[in-house]
């Protein structure tokens, strides 16, 4: 680190609000010799005042999940030229706004995906087998007294849906492959190159597959993709994964879908209103929940630190960046 009087000369990325693991095991992790941060969440200004007074000259941010960047933002920020989020998923931004302003956008690349990829089996299997029901069961000293736990579902040669085949949709369907099981997909194109059967209309996709696993990002295309006629499609004995964003499934519908037995099941780790989830899926056994942390092991966040650091130097030495949002 240079003396105090050379980091004054640093130039600034703006900070709105602290990323996850901003600290691991008490050392602060995205330090770096070329930049500094700004951190708008330690002014007292409101963040708007602090924007317009602190920030107009900053040409960096760096942007976690809870962090909105919407037009509101940006026009306090004209020299805006980069923007590095910590996670893959880019709803929080305005992307549109970004193309205008002519924004470059790095994410977390493929930093994620197979946590979340493990993540989305786990889920599934947990939701077929019951494996967290089985573990309030015993838990609760019902073996003994009630006998043995209704029966649970085999996952080998079950059809799997995956809605968006990207980087972590395939690594999904990679696993689940070695799992037995058969794959077919819905993406915004066939993929060029994949060989699994595509299916243009997501509706027919449910129609085909025992349980769809959501792994698309949340676009206004995307949002309440999964619909009564999805869900309807999908049928009693159907599952869904949701490791994507809450907003791609229309909650209330799948709530009363799943309470109403018109599902048989669901895996979640994302939500419309977090940090709520639905009070009604509180009792369901046939539902199992986690708080958004698909992505958050100790390494993933070590990574997306290393990954973050260097997009920001990169940008501040010319260098191309290390994970390009390319939109198409
Ligand atoms: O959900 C987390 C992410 O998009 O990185």
């Amino acid at each position: 680190m240079g003396s105090p009087a050379a980091d004054e000369d640093l130039p600034q990325v703006l900070l709105i609000r602290n990323p996850p693991a901003f600290t691991i095991d008490g050392e602060e992790q995205f330090t770096s010799a070329k930049f500094r941060f700004l951190k708008a969440f330690e002014s007292t200004l409101p963040p708007h005042d602090f924007l317009a007074a602190r920030a107009q000259s900053v040409r960096a941010m760096l942007a976690s999940g809870g962090a909105v960047v919407d037009a509101s933002v940006l026009q306090f920020l004209p020299e805006l030229r980069l923007i590095v989020t910590t996670t893959a998923g880019l709803n929080q931004l305005d992307l549109p706004e970004c193309r205008r302003r002519g924004i470059r956008i790095a994410n977390a690349g493929d930093v994620y995906s197979a946590d979340v990829a493990d993540c989305a089996v786990g889920l599934l299997i947990d939701v077929l087998r019951k494996i967290s029901a089985c573990n309030r069961y015993v838990k609760q000293g019902f073996w003994a007294s009630k006998g043995d736990y209704p029966l649970g579902s085999k996952l080998r040669g079950k059809r799997i849906g995956i809605v968006g085949l990207g980087r972590i949709g395939y690594q999904v369907a990679k696993r689940l492959e070695a799992f037995g099981c058969s794959i077919a997909y819905n993406s915004r194109k066939a993929k060029p190159g994949v060989s699994y059967p595509f299916y243009q209309e997501v509706q027919e996709l449910a129609a085909k597959s025992d349980a769809l696993i959501l792994c698309c990002g949340l676009t206004e295309q995307t949002r309440h993709m999964i619909n009564k006629e999805v869900l309807a499609a999908l049928g009693k004995d159907g599952v869904i994964v949701n490791i994507a964003r809450g907003g791609v499934i229309d909650e209330k519908e799948m709530v009363r879908c799943l309470m109403e037995g018109e599902i048989a099941g669901a895996g979640l780790d994302v939500f419309e209103n977090e940090p709520d989830a639905p009070k009604e899926l509180m009792e369901l056994d046939n539902v199992v929940m986690s708080p958004h942390c698909a992505v958050f092991t100790r390494e993933s966040l070590l990574d997306v630190a290393r990954l973050v650091v260097g997009n920001l130097e990169a940008f501040f030495s010319n260098e191309p960046l290390l994970s390009e949002y390319e939109d198409d």
